[in-house]
């Protein structure tokens, strides 16, 4: 199926990355994690995201899951995006931003949480194509503390879509 064209600014997401990141924040150890992101299509002008994440041991072997969010990227004119995610942790977040070339700066909009989720407040993501790798930063206001770094991985292409 054809991409629609409208989503040529992030076309280069598409695929399926497999890499390693670092986690940490003042409430917790800090942590590598290995993650799978898998961006598809369905020929509409968005993008259907999930992510997986594990705990790696100091040998890089993975020893249980970690996070998992889903959403949607949705490509908007003059190159702003919006980006819907839903986490299992009862969160659920929207983020605007913009596309500048192979760089992707999102800021939440909103923020939803069930009754039991964790204090999270606002979340900052900054995505990069570098050496045709994904980078990602990812900054969190969360539990009582200002916005600062939470995780940050880089994945390589570990297939295309197919669909
Ligand atoms: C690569 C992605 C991520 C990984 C691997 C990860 C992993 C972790 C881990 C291991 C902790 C330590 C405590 C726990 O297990 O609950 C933690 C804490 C936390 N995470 Fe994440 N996380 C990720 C992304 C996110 C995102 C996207 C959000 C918000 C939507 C988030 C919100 C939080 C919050 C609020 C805490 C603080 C918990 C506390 O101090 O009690 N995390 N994260």
């Amino acid at each position: 199926m054809d991409v629609h064209p409208d989503l040529e600014p992030i076309a280069f997401l598409l695929g399926r990355w497999e890499g390693a990141g670092v986690i940490g924040y003042p409430t917790m150890e800090s942590a590598n994690f290995g993650q799978e992101i898998v961006f598809g299509h369905n020929g509409k002008p968005f993008l259907t995201y999930q992510s997986r994440t594990w705990l790696l041991d100091a040998e890089g072997a993975k020893v249980r899951p970690l996070s998992t969010e889903t959403g949607f990227w949705r490509i908007q004119p003059e190159r702003q995006i919006e980006v819907c995610l839903a986490h299992p942790t009862g969160i659920v977040e929207i983020y605007v931003g913009e596309v500048v070339f192979h760089k992707i700066e999102l800021r939440t909009d909103v923020v939803a949480r069930t009754t039991t989720a964790k204090d999270y407040n606002a979340g900052h993501r900054l995505y990069g194509l570098v050496n045709g790798n994904l980078m990602y930063a990812y900054d969190m206001a969360a539990m009582g503390h200002p916005l600062q770094s939470h995780a940050s991985a880089e994945l390589k292409r570990a297939g295309d879509f197919d669909e």
